[in-house]
This record gives C-alpha cells, structure tokens and sequence, in this order.
C-alpha cells in the first residue's frame, strides 16, 4: 500500500520501527479562516508512526506493530473527529487540523508506550490529509516523561 519514503527523525536508539496505516474520517475545523474546512467533509488519512529505542519486550518488539495501529484505527476510523472528546471547538489547540491531528495521535502512541516495560519512544508522526498535504508531528525531549 503506501511503501513510500519519509522523513527521518535523527536519533541515536538502537532500533527503530515505522508503521504505516490509514483510516477514513470526517471533520471541520471550526473557525472563520478555514474556508471550505469549516463545513463537513471527510478524507482517508494516511498515517507513518516512527519507535525507537534502546530495549526489545519479552516478544523480541519495541512494540507491536498491530499495537500502534489498532490505537489509531480503531478509536478515529469512521468517525467525526470533532465527536471524539480528544478534540474540542473551545480552543485552537484542540481543532482537529493536520497539525492537531497528528500531536494527538502522537499524545495517544507515547502514553500506551508510557506504560510499557522498555519504554519506547515515538519520534515521528507523519500524516496525510489529502494527497498534496500532510504535516510532520516531532515531539521535543521535554515532551516525554
Ligand atoms: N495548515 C493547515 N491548513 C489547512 C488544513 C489543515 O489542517 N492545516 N486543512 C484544510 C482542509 O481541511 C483540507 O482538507 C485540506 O486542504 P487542501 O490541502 O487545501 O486540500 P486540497 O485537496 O483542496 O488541495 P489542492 O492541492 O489545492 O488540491 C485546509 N488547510
Ligand atoms: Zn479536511
């Protein structure tokens, strides 16, 4: 399916896994400046999540890839992302644009991850939105516990 290069995140982990997997949702970004995005429309999002780390789990994983996927898909695929609590129309920060989009899913990932015994960290969301836009989420060191 998407088998396309991305950018890649400098780091220096022993390992790192990607995982690719998409999910159909709606959407409006609700604000006067988003033109056309502040009606309702819906796009198949295309989405690369990057894991490093030092440390393998019992299975011989950083993480499951399924684990990585079935966090995203299975919470936003054939949804209203505006429905879901994780966003909000009372503050910017919380509008599901791209940018917003992408920094959830990252939020999402590192907490599951968070709770893991070797602990790894996601470096990298990549998400498109259509085929001529996507946004690149990098998390700064102070962003991890
Ligand atoms: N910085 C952002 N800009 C825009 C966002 C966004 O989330 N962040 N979102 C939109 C719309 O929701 C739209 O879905 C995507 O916009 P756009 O790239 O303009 O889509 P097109 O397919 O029409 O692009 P063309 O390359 O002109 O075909 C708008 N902006
Ligand atoms: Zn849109």
């Amino acid at each position: 399916m998407m088998q396309q290069i991305y950018p890649a995140p400098a780091h220096d982990f022993r390992y790192e896994l990607n995982k690719d997997f998409q999910f159909a949702a709606a959407h409006y970004v609700p604000h006067d400046e988003a033109g056309a995005c502040r009606n309702l429309h819906g796009h198949t999002y295309f989405a690369n999540i990057t894991v490093a780390g030092d440390e393998l789990n019992d299975s011989g994983f950083l993480v499951n890839f399924q684990l990585i996927k079935s966090l995203i898909h299975n919470r936003f695929d054939h949804t209203i992302l505006n429905n879901d609590a994780l966003f909000s129309e009372d503050t910017s920060e919380r509008f599901p644009t791209t940018e917003v989009v992408a920094r959830i899913i990252w939020e999402v990932v590192q907490k599951e991850l968070d709770d893991t015994p070797n602990k790894p960290k996601c470096l990298q969301v990549y998400l498109r939105e259509t085929p001529t836009s996507y946004v690149v989420y990098r998390p700064k060191k102070g962003d991890f516990l």
